[in-house]
């Protein structure tokens, strides 16, 4: 961790030096000239040319990183800003010449950021060797917040009391004049940068991958990277749909000041909204970890996009001022995350031999995709007469900038969508109710991957509601018909099943357990159930009919113990590894009924002698569940006899069964039907047995 922390602060030294080299040099470069156009064009052009190096040097930068150890690399670079950055106003003081000094200064600013080019890829390289990866998280949000949040302020600070103070020593001379001093100040700290990471950050030229093809020209190197972004679907998801959310960020700043005038808030709203976006951004990656949690990071990144997406659609028709700077947070907030999910994700994804080049190539299509998304969105945004829309409770004017972002919000959730879809590490799982599940602490798991080639029927309802004997029925009937049908229950199963059913329905004693104790030994039995029972019968293409399952979980431990039905839906989907019944059939009768059936005079079990109130909730969450799931379900009432009942289930499952499953047809020996042989040959006989 020291060596990190020490990469740290060059790292908040460097883009403190980064920021201020920028301005500073802006700065003196407008200094140079008296007249006022000239001053504007002089700051404006020192900043845009360092824009062009990317477009040249970009792409192979990233191939330095890989190629050369890296504590020399950024030690050099290091070494080479110092020099550049304070040759500039010695060029000046020594020759006193603006055009030499201005021609100076034009190749100096290209030459500092070919070295910034090689030199940011080469620390993102860096950093994964110095950290174990559950830091990177924390590492990366340490190092946005200082480049994005404490450096710029410092340097502007530094820029603004050097300015104030110049009035106090204006006279001393040329060397004196405060952005001269800031160039000094900026080049030693480079060179002091120079000094830390060579001789105190040794750690830096570690390697952790696959050693270096020795030979290989720069050219099949920069290639090598092209095609591992091309070939490998992760980092292909992550990088289009970083690059997806830059140009939506190119075309809202190219954009910005025509819609700001749209907004008809004065000239000051195109600021105001930048301040609110980049307050989103600090927002999100500052405390966007721990907002979500557990949440799965690959999922958290496509959502963070769809966000930023739909901040813009939102700023897209926003026909007030506030609504504009709500989608303003939104998009920052939602930019902010992917960035950081993105940064985190690539460094955990891209081994260590080849992390340079990818971190180069998304700097500079970054820059490319920004510069170029800008450049279009700029001249578009003046190209049409602004119409109006008047709603009646707002008036808004539709502009070509309103257009332009809302098709930047569109371009920006359909990448958001496919990197979700391509970087889904929980298919099946449904997003909101996960990020919802996150929120509150508690992800959902991703469900454990079955081959099932078989179907799977489950039996539920209240007591006595005529459960076990529809369920061999059903079974007996399916095997008669050539499926290889398995017959199972809950609790009681598996031998430790049937240990754990002992001590949940036993009466005897006074040791019934405690209801969180009572619901995680129903848990546990269904645990071993699914993974002995169920899960290996359908990976053979059995159908399996249990009696009783989760719902009966959620029903009198979530609904009548009132543990919670959302966390016993949670604990119970943990325990099956998100197995889910193919069709539920639920059995709905009258508690009272019921009951009565069951008891058949005795006293029952230890919940079947729980007051009739329990039971009607317990009837109630049944008949809840099977409404929100329509298609899951087939809930038959409890007044048909037994045979009619049975037809309606035979129905039902047959149909399902032609049409959705894979089932297999066999001749095998019954397996366990641990029912009586009077009903199995009563039902034998009615199944139209040979
Ligand atoms: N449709 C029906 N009409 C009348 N009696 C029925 C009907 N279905 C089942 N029974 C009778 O009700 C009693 C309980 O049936 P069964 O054991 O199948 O119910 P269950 O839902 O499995 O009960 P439990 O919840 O106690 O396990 C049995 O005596 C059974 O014969
Ligand atoms: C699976 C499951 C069951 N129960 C209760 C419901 C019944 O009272 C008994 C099981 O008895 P049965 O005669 O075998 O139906 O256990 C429960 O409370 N929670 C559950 O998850």
């Amino acid at each position: 961790m020291r060596p990190f922390r020490r990469l740290w602060a060059v790292l908040g030294l460097a883009s403190f030096g980064d920021w201020l080299s920028l301005f500073a040099t802006a700065g003196f470069a407008q200094s140079l000239f008296d007249d006022m156009a000239a001053k504007g064009f002089a700051f404006s052009g020192t900043i845009i040319l360092r824009l062009f190096p990317s477009l040249v040097f970009g792409p192979i930068a990233g191939v330095f990183a890989d190629r050369f150890d890296r504590r020399k690399t950024m030690a050099v670079c290091d070494l080479v800003r110092f020099a550049l950055i304070a040759s500039v106003p010695t060029v000046y003081i020594a020759t006193g010449s603006v055009p030499l000094t201005v021609t100076w200064l034009a190749i100096a600013q290209i030459c500092i950021e070919i070295t910034v080019l090689v030199w940011t890829p080469t620390k993102e390289a860096a950093v994964p060797n110095l950290l174990p990866p559950e830091k990177y998280e924390t590492a990366n949000q340490l190092s946005l917040a200082t480049t994005y949040g404490i450096a710029p302020p410092l340097a502007f600070g530094i820029l603004a009391a050097l300015e104030r103070g110049s009035a106090i020593w204006s006279d001393v001379g040329i060397w004196a004049q405060p952005m001269v001093i800031a160039l000094y100040i900026d080049a030693a700290m480079f060179l002091t940068l120079a000094i830390t990471v060579y001789f105190f950050i040794p750690e830096i030229s570690g390697r952790s991958g696959a050693p270096r093809v020795k030979g290989a020209s720069v050219w099949s190197e920069f290639l090598e990277g092209w095609r591992y972004v091309r070939t490998t679907e992760r980092v292909k998801g992550l990088i289009y749909g970083m690059l997806g959310a830059f140009s939506g960020a190119g075309i809202l700043i190219g954009s910005g000041t025509v819609y700001a005038g749209t907004l008809g808030a004065g000239d000051a709203a195109f600021y105001i909204l930048a301040v609110f976006l980049f307050l989103g951004l600090g927002a999100g990656i500052a405390a966007g970890p721990r907002l979500i949690g557990e949440l799965s990071r690959l999922r958290w990144f496509g959502m963070s996009i769809v966000l930023a997406g739909a901040g813009l659609a939102l700023d897209a028709v926003a026909p007030w001022l506030w609504v504009a700077l709500l989608g303003a947070v939104i998009i920052g907030l939602g930019a902010g995350m992917a960035f950081l999910a993105g940064i985190t994700l690539l460094q955990k994804e891209v081994g260590d031999e080849i992390r340079g080049r990818i971190f180069g190539f998304i700097a500079v299509s970054a820059r490319v995709i920004l510069m170029v998304s800008m450049t279009i969105a700029a001249p578009l945004v003046g190209w049409q007469a602004a119409r109006q829309l008047d709603l009646g409770v707002a008036v808004i004017n539709i502009s070509m900038s309103r257009i332009l972002l809302f098709a930047a919000a569109a371009l920006v959730v359909w990448l958001g969508i496919t990197a979700f879809r391509n970087m889904d590490d929980k298919p099946g799982v449904p997003v909101l109710a996960d990020l919802w599940s996150s929120l509150r602490g508690r992800p959902l798991s991703a469900a454990v991957p079955t081959d099932s080639k078989g179907y799977f029927v489950a039996f539920e309802g209240g007591e006595g509601a005529g459960k076990s004997t529809q369920a061999v029925k059903l079974a007996a009937w399916l095997k008669l018909r050539g499926y290889e049908a398995v017959l199972t229950r809950e609790p009681g199963a598996t031998d430790i099943g049937m240990r754990i059913r002992t001590l949940l329905l036993d009466t005897g004693g006074d040791s019934a357990p405690d209801p969180r104790a009572e619901a995680l030994l129903y848990a546990a039995d269904r645990a071993q159930h699914v993974d002995k029972i169920i899960r290996p019968a359908l990976e053979r293409g059995a159908v399996v009919v249990t009696d009783r399952y989760i719902d009966s979980s959620i029903a009198y431990q979530g609904s009548g113990r009132s543990l919670g039905k959302g966390e016993i839906a949670w604990v119970s989907a943990w325990a099956t590894g998100g197995l889910k019944p193919d069709l539920t059939v639920l059995l709905d009768v009258e508690p009272e009924d019921g009951l009565h059936r069951a008891k058949a005079g005795g006293e029952g079990d230890r919940l079947e002698q729980e007051q009739l109130e329990f039971h009607q909730k317990v009837r109630q969450t049944f008949l809840d569940l099977a409404e929100a799931e329509p298609k899951r379900y087939l809930v038959i009432p409890a007044g048909p006899t037994v045979d009619e009942i049975a037809h309606t289930v035979r129905e039902a499952v047959a149909e399902r069964l032609d049409i959705r499953t894979e089932a297999t047809r066999t001749e095998t020996a019954w397996p366990g039907l641990d029912t009586d042989n009077s009903q199995w040959n009563n039902v034998a006989e009615e199944a139209g047995r040979p």
